[in-house]
């Protein structure tokens, strides 16, 4: 028996195979109780399909995972779900016509056991969840509104709540900050850290390094399907492959600077 803590989720040899092309290829990986594991690489890396695998939207081609000791391997998205794992999507995902607060209701009551359309029909305590996290997203004043009416700040917070809604002990964020301004990332970098400290475990990918970098304990770096990074944030950028094939030159000397100031400060 090892002596270091039990993954919370571990991924063995996993693949995806659209036709001939490995969009994941041989992808092992734990993730441990309690850390921000950050993922990056450069489109079409194959990070949004190894979320889709993890979280039962596409069967893997090969390989198996494994949630809080137990196989989900070719379980479903609803049970995958009711087992603890929740996510976001990198495109807007919600039901346009319906209001915030209707949104959040639906994931809060699909979200926690297996419901049956017809006699559809919100309880109390799904009332109640939906109006708690939208209050932890900051979303609570804009209850009534439209989802579809949402500028894209709001519509990412929409994603997470819906996410939280369903009480996840493993949380995967999508891209949470394409697209936003400085002022909306760090909205939602202090979001992701409460959601931390309240002892969510988080697994998160996204392009933008700086907020990828300082919001991560361990980031993993895909390219072609396969890990060619696993590391500490702050060696992320003085990696020549990563450098080489994702960061670039001037990024990677731009985060370099970042990280010597942050650890000067
Ligand atoms: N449903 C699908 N059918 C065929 N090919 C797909 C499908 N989904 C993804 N792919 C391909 O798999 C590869 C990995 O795509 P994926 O979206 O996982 O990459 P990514 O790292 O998330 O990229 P990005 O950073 O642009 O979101 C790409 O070549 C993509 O075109």
């Amino acid at each position: 028996m090892s002596s270091l803590a039990e993954a919370l989720l571990s991924c063995r040899q996993v693949s995806r195979y659209f036709g001939s092309l490995a969009a994941v290829k041989d992808v092992s990986l734990d993730v441990m109780p309690g850390e921000v594991l950050g993922i990056g690489g450069p489109n079409g890396a194959g990070k949004s399909t190894l979320f889709d695998v993890i979280t039962g939207l596409v069967p893997a081609s090969a390989g198996s995972i494994s949630f809080a000791g137990r196989s989900i391997s070719g379980k479903g998205a609803d049970e995958i779900c009711h087992a603890g794992v929740a996510r976001t999507f990198q495109l807007n995902a919600a039901f346009e016509h319906l209001s915030v607060q209707e949104n959040i209701e639906v994931a809060a009551h699909f979200g926690s056991t297996a419901r049956i359309f017809p006699g559809f029909r919100v309880a109390a305590s799904a009332r109640a969840a939906a109006a708690e996290s939208l209050e932890t997203v900051g979303l609570i004043g804009k209850s009534a509104q439209r989802a579809g009416a949402l500028p894209v700040f709001d519509r990412k917070l929409l994603m997470i709540a819906g996410a939280i809604v369903t009480k996840p002990k493993i949380l995967f964020l999508d891209e949470p900050v394409g697209g936003l301004n400085r002022d909306e990332i760090d909205l939602i970098q202090a979001l992701i850290e409460r959601l931390r400290t309240s002892g969510m475990t988080i697994v998160v990918i996204e392009h933008v390094m700086r907020f990828l970098l300082t919001l991560s304990s361990r980031v993993i770096i895909m390219h072609h399907g396969e890990i060619i990074f696993e590391g500490l944030p702050g060696q992320v950028a003085e990696d020549r492959t990563v450098v080489d094939i994702y960061l670039g030159q001037g990024a990677a000397q731009r985060l370099r600077a970042h990280f010597s100031d942050t650890q000067h400060a």
